[in-house]
């Protein structure tokens, strides 16, 4: 059955819809030097920095052979979170062409929601900060719903709060629990391979791979919905 409802695009947002890599090296960094530490340079930190505060902080420890006992993991995380807030957009911009492409999508009749793993109280300020937040219909963050991604109920959910309908959108992200929550929630999936997680299980569940926003056009997003309601 055809949906009266707008069409819905789905961005993730660190390492799919904006580079946010630098703050977040810059947070860790900043963690970092006050328990005396050098600082690590962002091609180090960038793999991880799709994964979250904790998971960048336990890899830094243990590229040192170190392990925070949680009492200090959780300092630490408050320490990283206030100076990541402080700083959510001193480096951190859309990739190329992403704006341009969204343009295009709304212009011809596409809404727009984000689903992301950070928090949305983050999510929201990094996106006002660019000015960014009225395009999307819902920004919808990893404590806005009960399971983040990979969970499907969150991009169910971010669906929903953007009135948009399942059979009617597609998911964009970087990450295998981009694409696993995608596919779980049987939405058609589109991969960025300029992201910092793109593995191999999620390459091979993506419905296509794209390496330049040029290349998210309406006319992709229709051929997926297509093959989607075909399949
Ligand atoms: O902050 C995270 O854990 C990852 O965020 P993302 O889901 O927007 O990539
Ligand atoms: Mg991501």
């Amino acid at each position: 059955m055809q949906s009266s409802r707008a069409p819905l695009v789905v961005f993730d947002l660190d390492g799919t819809l904006i580079d946010t890599a630098p703050d977040l090296a810059a947070a860790l960094n900043h963690c970092l030097g006050f328990d005396g530490h050098e600082a690590d340079a962002l091609d180090v930190v960038r793999p991880h920095a799709g994964h979250g505060a904790r998971a960048m902080l336990t890899a830094a420890y243990e590229r040192r052979g170190l392990t925070l006992a949680e009492p200090d993991m959780l300092a630490a995380l408050e320490r990283f979170l206030g100076h990541y807030e402080a700083h959510i957009a001193d480096a951190s911009r859309p990739y190329p062409h992403v704006v341009a492409a969204m343009d295009e999508l709304a212009a011809a009749g596409f809404a727009l929601a984000v689903c992301t793993n950070k928090r949305e109280g983050l999510a929201r300020l990094l996106l006002d900060t660019l000015g960014l937040s009225s395009r999307f219909s819902a920004v919808c963050g990893a404590d806005t719903v009960r399971n983040r991604k990979p969970h499907p109920g969150h991009i169910e959910e971010t669906v929903a709060r953007a009135k948009g309908a399942p059979g009617q959108a597609v998911m964009i992200g970087d990450s295998a629990a981009d694409i696993d929550a995608a596919h779980a929630a049987g939405i058609a999936s589109i991969l960025v391979d300029f992201g910092y997680a793109p593995d191999a299980r999620a390459r091979a569940k993506a419905a296509c791979e794209i390496s330049d926003y040029r290349d998210l056009t309406p006319d992709l997003v229709r051929r997926l919905l297509a093959t989607l309601g075909a399949g």
